[in-house]
């Protein structure tokens, strides 16, 4: 303010009347009179204000006293997010969108920075709100628009009008922009034992495929076959060596319920598009995050290949690298022969083949299918997709006469470029708990990407970040959800009531860490009456694949299992799941139920909770899950089970011992 009056002139005529010293002391005078002449008019002003104030001053206050509070730090580590016990905010992740969110043998990953939760009392960002202290300076300022800075030197710091109350109110949720393939998808029913298509009704399938489908009991397609295979058809409708009219096929996105058929929506028209395959490259490969999983996929693939010359390989690692390689490339005398046109491979195995097998190649690729498409882009740390895009990119060597066909990373259009024919890559992603998060969809480079889904378009979109929970995933129809109370003394009983007393006879019962599923097997085994088998990483993958297919073969009632079986696996005929361990997340519970009630069959699922688990209930509710019902089992009913239980416990004591002593042996 003082550099204001310095810098201010005093005008000429005063200045010559004054001479130097009068001139300075005038203006010294001229600047207080001034002073004081401003200050009165800002104290009448003040005092015109007054009334406004007081009224003002009831709402205005608490605000002022809410944007003192420090921001509360938010807790990261305290529980695990999206357990049970986890607080609110955490349980806007609880559906497993963190890396390696499902396999309970990885660390599950820290929730993203990103959460749009605010700390209490925080405006959120464009809020109409304003602080105190801003709104009074602009008030000032359209007051006196001729001094703003004195206005506001004069008097004490005005307090702002407020413009209506600062009761709690609910901030509006932010929505966040989707892009249109994601927010319009084509709708696919859930339910398979309605909607059915006939095999006969979509003419475009290869006569001998609907041959081998009617030979393996199918005689309609479920939904998302009848709405995926054409889609599919259409894009390889000019062969699979370019797109329709030239173009670049678009990539799809399938997401619908576990046991709906996901499977044969990619099998079918990828075999018919290889039918005319002349020379055999490999056209077409499917990444799925397990051994099981890829070995169950390809079996269905040499079904349907069988009466052709097309060539599946199984790259898991299940095999030696060695074995591998022979069932991919042959050395001849002028360099390497193909010897696969399908691949179906776990991503750690099928790096290792892009880097050390010679004569890999996928730049004949044509269609890269991600089944359990959430879960790989979690494993997206492991580089393996830029690795299979770079390979399936690689430079051209324009001697090679095929070079013609080989295609290239998208550059400027000329008139030149678009004479050239280009293979076209096209990817398919699928999963029964599908991403709606563009950001992590992105990761993919999808093109111009066309998603058909269940449910999400009538009820999810609410939730269109993909990290909350509210209705994203559609259930089977035929599962019936329970829980059941219970102490955690009393679990083992429980399951052993389950098994025994209501008799179900394939059961399948997951627990969250392999620790857990050992020490259930040992208890079960050591009471008795109960065919029990355990399924964790403490196999290897030659008895695990033995330990699956007598669950498969009903040798096995009762199957404990981690994670590890939770996605995909399908073993026909499971009556039941039992989460001993309720899931950390809702992606997990989906899959882990999903083993039951499969192909429109029906199915029950228990989960045991403990007092302090109920959130899990809330959680499911806020997902848009059907409600679980509650199975009480009273400890009269379950008293008949406690002697020889007893007695187990106590062998179960010597066994844990017993290894423990080899262990350390
Ligand atoms: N059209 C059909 N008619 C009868 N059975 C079918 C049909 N299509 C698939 N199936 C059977 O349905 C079962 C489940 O299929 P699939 O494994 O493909 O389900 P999915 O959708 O991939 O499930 P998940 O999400 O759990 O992996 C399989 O046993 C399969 O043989």
């Amino acid at each position: 303010m003082a550099l204001f009056y310095v810098a201010r002139y005093p005008g000429p005529d005063a200045a010559a009347a004054a001479g130097p010293e009068g001139a300075e002391a005038g203006a010294h005078g001229r600047a207080r009179a001034l002073l004081e002449r401003l200050q009165s008019r800002a104290r009448e002003r003040q005092q015109q204000r007054e009334p406004a104030q007081t009224e003002a001053a009831a709402s205005t206050e608490p605000a002022t006293r809410r944007r003192r509070r420090p921001r509360r730090r938010r807790r990261v580590n305290d529980a695990e997010p999206g357990s049970p016990e986890a607080p609110q905010g955490k349980r806007r992740k609880a559906d497993g969108e963190d890396a390696g969110a499902e396999s309970n043998e990885e660390a599950p990953g820290e929730p993203s920075a990103g959460s749009s939760e605010e700390a209490p009392g925080e405006p959120s960002a464009g809020s109409s709100e304003e602080a105190p202290g801003e709104r009074s300076t602009s008030a000032s300022a359209e007051a006196a628009p001729d001094g703003p800075a004195l206005e506001e030197a004069a008097g004490p710091l005005v307090p702002g009008l407020v413009l209506g109350g600062f009761g709690k109110r609910k901030a509006p949720k932010v929505q966040p922009f989707l892009p249109r393939w994601l927010a319009e998808p084509n709708c696919v029913r859930r339910n398979v034992t309605e909607d059915l298509v006939p095999i006969e009704d979509i003419p475009d399938v290869h006569p001998d495929l609907q041959k081998q489908l009617r030979a393996h009991g199918i005689s309609s397609y479920f939904p998302v076959q009848a709405a995926v295979i054409p889609a599919l058809l259409e894009s390889a409708a000019c062969g699979f060596l370019v797109g329709r009219g030239g173009y670049r096929p678009s990539d799809l996105c399938v997401s619908a319920p576990t046991g709906s058929g996901k499977t044969l929506a990619f099998v079918i028209p990828v075999v018919q598009a290889l039918l005319s395959r002349v020379v055999c490259h490999i056209r077409a490969l499917v990444v799925l995050p397990t051994k099981e999983l890829a070995q169950q996929v390809s079996k269905v693939f040499n079904i349907y290949t069988d009466a052709t010359p097309l060539r599946v390989s199984l790259v898991t690692g299940q095999k030696s690298l060695a074995k591998e390689q022979e069932s991919l490339v042959q050395k001849t005398a002028d360099g390497y022969r193909c010897l696969a046109d399908i691949v179906v491979a776990t991503p750690g195995r099928l790096v290792d083949h892009i880097d050390q097998t010679p004569g890999f190649s996928l730049q004949q690729l044509r269609f890269l299918i991600i089944d359990e498409a959430d879960r790989m882009i979690d494993s997206m740390h492991q580089s393996w997709l830029p690795r299979v895009v770079a390979a399936a990119f690689q430079s051209e060597d324009p001697a090679d006469p095929c070079a013609l066909l080989q295609r290239r990373q998208a550059q400027a259009v000329t008139a030149a470029s678009t004479c050239c024919p280009q293979m076209p890559l096209q990817k398919l992603l699928f999963s029964a708990t599908l991403t709606q998060n563009p950001e992590k969809l992105q990761q993919l480079g999808l093109h111009q990407p066309r998603l058909f889904s269940t449910g999400l378009a009538h009820r999810g979109l609410e939730d269109t970040d993909g990290d909350g929970d509210s209705g994203k995933y559609a259930f089977p129809v035929g599962l019936t959800h329970h829980y059941v109370p219970c102490s955690l003394s009393s679990k083992p009983l429980v399951v052993l009531h389950l098994v025994l007393e209501m008799g179900f006879s394939r059961v399948l019962c997951f627990t969250n860490s392999r620790e857990n599923s050992h020490r259930l097997f040992l208890l079960v085994q050591a009471f008795g009456g109960v065919d029990v088998a355990e399924f964790s990483s403490r196999y290897g993958p030659g008895q695990r694949r033995m330990i699956l297919k007598q669950f498969e073969q009903g040798k096995i009632q009762l199957l404990i299992s981690t994670d590890a079986t939770a996605r995909g696996i399908d073993v026909q005929g499971v009556e039941l799941v039992v989460n001993y361990d309720a899931p950390q997340y809702l992606r997990t519970y989906v899959h882990r139920v999903g083993r039951t009630a499969r192909a429109g069959k029906t199915g029950q699922a228990f989960t045991l909770l403990l007092k302090v688990q109920r959130r899990f209930l809330r959680m499911l509710t806020e997902a848009g899950a059907p409600e679980l019902q509650r199975h009480e089992l009273s400890s009269k009913l379950l008293q008949p089970l406690v002697p020889r239980y007893e007695e187990a416990l106590s062998q179960l004591e010597e066994s844990v011992k017993e290894e423990r002593k080899q262990r350390a042996a």
